[in-house]
């Protein structure tokens, strides 16, 4: 009898999509997808895939943003659920884990304690926020899985047009990466945290010397060219043995990613994200992702959202 795993706040519904047939041949995500047991279970190589939604709007309202990214993971769930199935993994839902009345924190260390569970159980974990605190939360669950407690190397690869370094009283969508840097100083490890797309215009001097003070290797969004961020990734790859990757969906062109709460004028191109996502994939050393800001309020015809299905399809393939 399949039981929901621990602590989520709304259970795994039912996906739609469009039905083409029952055979393999017409597989769509939907289809595929399977409620959550919490074990892993895959009949082929690759590690099976959990997906896990946080619902947060806090971290953006607290960071003073256009609040609706509570929204997000169903929007990405929808957008998911028509595309054609490909994957070589297994993929399960297991629900989401919601922002309550303003306790961001202690539904940070809910989701935390989801995503190391289901890391212990030999998932490759895939959390869809939630504003960038989601980022946070994400943390808390790779640095309790049983691969760091064992000295694995973690490195944090942000796409993002934003730092968020932000040094203030109270954590929010803009804190995630300094709150990071703190704990793993904490924990007596060097915090390797490195973000593609970074804009100048968009993030303070304060920013970019906190970026300095702690060693953070960026890339700006104007230098994102594929054959440079390729090498960018590859370098900073080379140094750690597993790797959480975030992607704040503001990290692309306002006209390719218009529901989310800051959009960029400038932006990384769609072809050059992905390719980092292939890559990412391919290097065998992805252990968590997760995808944020999305806020379906101010998205375009589902546009954001179908960027973000179309990222997560590559990522988990
Ligand atoms: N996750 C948030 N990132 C940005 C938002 C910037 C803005 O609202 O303009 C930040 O805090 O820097
Ligand atoms: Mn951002
Ligand atoms: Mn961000």
């Amino acid at each position: 009898m399949a039981s929901m795993t621990p602590s989520v706040d709304v259970p795994p519904a039912p996906w739609t999509g469009r039905f083409d047939g029952d055979a393999p041949e017409h597989r769509r995500w939907w289809q595929a997808v399977v409620p959550s047991t919490g074990a892993a279970t895959s009949g082929s190589a690759a590690k099976p895939a959990a997906l896990i939604g946080f619902a947060s709007d806090e971290g953006v309202r607290r960071n003073k943003g256009r609040t609706g990214a509570a929204a997000a993971p169903a929007a990405i769930r929808k957008a998911l659920g028509p595309l054609a199935f490909h994957l070589d993994r297994s993929v399960t839902d297991a629900g989401d884990v919601a922002v309550s009345e303003g306790a961001l924190e202690d539904a940070q260390a809910r989701l935390g304690s989801v995503v190391s569970e289901l890391l212990d159980a030999g998932h490759l974990t895939a959390v869809l926020g939630g504003g960038h605190e989601t980022a946070y939360a994400s943390y808390l669950g790779v640095s309790g899985s049983q691969a760091l407690q064992q000295g694995a190397r973690l490195g944090v690869l942000n796409l993002d047009a934003h730092f968020d370094l932000r040094d203030e009283p109270v954590p929010s969508s803009g804190t995630p990466f300094l709150q990071m840097a703190r704990a793993e100083a904490a924990a007596g490890r060097r915090f390797r945290y490195a973000v593609a797309g970074v804009s100048e215009a968009n993030n303070t001097r304060a920013l970019f010397d906190t970026a300095g003070h702690l060693g953070v290797q960026y890339l700006l969004d104007e230098d994102c060219e594929t054959d440079r961020v390729r090498e960018f990734v590859a370098s900073f790859l080379a140094d750690i043995d597993v790797l959480y990757l975030t992607i704040d969906l503001d990290v692309l062109p306002a006209a390719v990613a218009p529901g989310v709460s800051a959009p960029a004028a400038f932006g990384v191109p769609l072809p050059v994200v992905s390719a980092v996502c292939r890559q990412v994939a391919a290097s065998g050393k992805l252990l968590h992702l997760d995808i944020a800001e999305l806020n379906p309020a101010f998205d375009v015809d589902g546009r954001t959202a179908r960027v973000a299905a179309r990222l997560l399809d590559t990522l988990l393939r």
